[in-house]
């Protein structure tokens, strides 16, 4: 079952003349990354925030595993959503501890199990255990931004929204959270929308991305199938395709890989971990050659991927 579904979603703000989402139908699978994508004003943080009901439809509905989102109460719902953004939101005269522990906290656990997920989450968000007692201010922009994460991890909701989260971030640090969250999504796997204007991070983090343009939904596809086939203009030109190379290097290859079958004689194959990107995949296909490479998960192989399907998806076509 998809566990967030839009149904003919329309949000028009009261004094405008255009909607700025309109009539939008969609499901997010269940455990996966979907990126919305598009330019400034086109509708990814409304359409976002309808789905904890920071904003609500002006008509349409949004069902969670299968629950339309106006009979659950706007508590209880926002409790099982984490919620992360741009501007972090820390509260800046609590201490690290006490900010991830908001949630927890709220839904009364008692402090011996509230103490151990915090140390379980700073664990997770790769920050050391004294953190605990400094406060907002003591930290980094990006060490803020893990502690925003963990918050949103804390009661381990199964939905996050994600909007620009790493948006003022300097681009080495943005890079490396992109690759903490990937981490993080493959152990988890959280149902996550994310809302991004940065192609590059949608490429890199997506198992599917949804462009908008003025509040419709353009194409919804994966990045290799976006890449390849764009929906028109908008689509291509959102993507700028000159760069090819670049793009394989942001694209992972569990979005292209096909599941491990009898045709496969895996003994000599070249292998990759999850989470490998195209480039790389690539490279060990031209040297030395292996029209094959075999995906794997904790050494094991789950997948493969031929050059053939390189190509085909597009990919090596420009
Ligand atoms: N509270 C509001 N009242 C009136 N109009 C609004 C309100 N919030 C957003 N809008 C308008 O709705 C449209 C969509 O805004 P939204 O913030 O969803 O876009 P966005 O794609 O997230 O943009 P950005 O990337 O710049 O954050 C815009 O035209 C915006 O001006």
């Amino acid at each position: 079952m998809a566990a967030i579904q839009f149904v003919n979603v329309s949000k028009q703000y009261p004094g405008t003349t255009a909607p700025a989402v309109d009539n939008i139908t969609l499901e997010i699978p269940e455990g996966s990354i979907v990126v919305l994508l598009g330019p400034s004003g086109c509708g990814k943080t409304t359409l976002l925030k309808m789905v904890n009901r920071l904003h609500e439809p002006t008509s349409g509905k949004i069902l969670l595993d299968g629950v339309d989102i106006q009979s659950i109460p706007v508590n209880q719902l926002r409790r099982n959503i984490g919620y992360v953004i741009q501007q972090v939101g820390l509260f800046p005269h609590l201490s690290i501890a006490k900010n991830i522990a908001v949630v927890p906290d709220l839904l009364g656990w008692d402090r011996q199990r509230i103490n151990q997920r915090v140390n379980e989450l700073l664990d997770l968000v790769h920050l050391p255990l004294d953190f605990r007692n400094r406060y907002p201010a003591q930290l980094s922009g990006g060490q803020q931004q893990r502690v925003g994460l963990a918050r949103a991890l804390a009661a381990d909701p199964e939905v996050m929204l994600m909007d620009e989260p790493f948006g003022a971030i300097d681009a080495i640090t943005r890079e490396s959270l992109q690759d903490q969250l990937l981490e993080l999504q493959r152990r988890l796997k959280k149902t996550i929308l994310f809302v991004t204007h940065d192609v590059e991070e949608a490429l890199k983090l997506a198992d599917e991305i949804i462009v908008l343009d003025k509040g419709r939904l353009v194409q919804k596809d994966t990045p290799c199938n976006l890449l390849a086939n764009p929906a028109g203009d908008f689509v291509r030109q959102l993507l700028n395709t000159d760069d090819r190379i670049r793009q394989l290097s942001l694209v992972r290859v569990e979005t292209v890989m096909k599941p491990l079958d009898s045709t496969i004689h895996s003994n000599r194959l070249p292998r990759v971990p999850l989470g490998t990107d195209l480039k790389r995949v690539l490279s060990l296909m031209l040297s030395p050659a292996s029209d094959t490479v075999l995906v794997c998960q904790e050494g094991n192989p789950i997948g493969y991927i031929t050059f053939e399907e390189l190509r085909k998806v597009g990919c090596l076509s420009a």
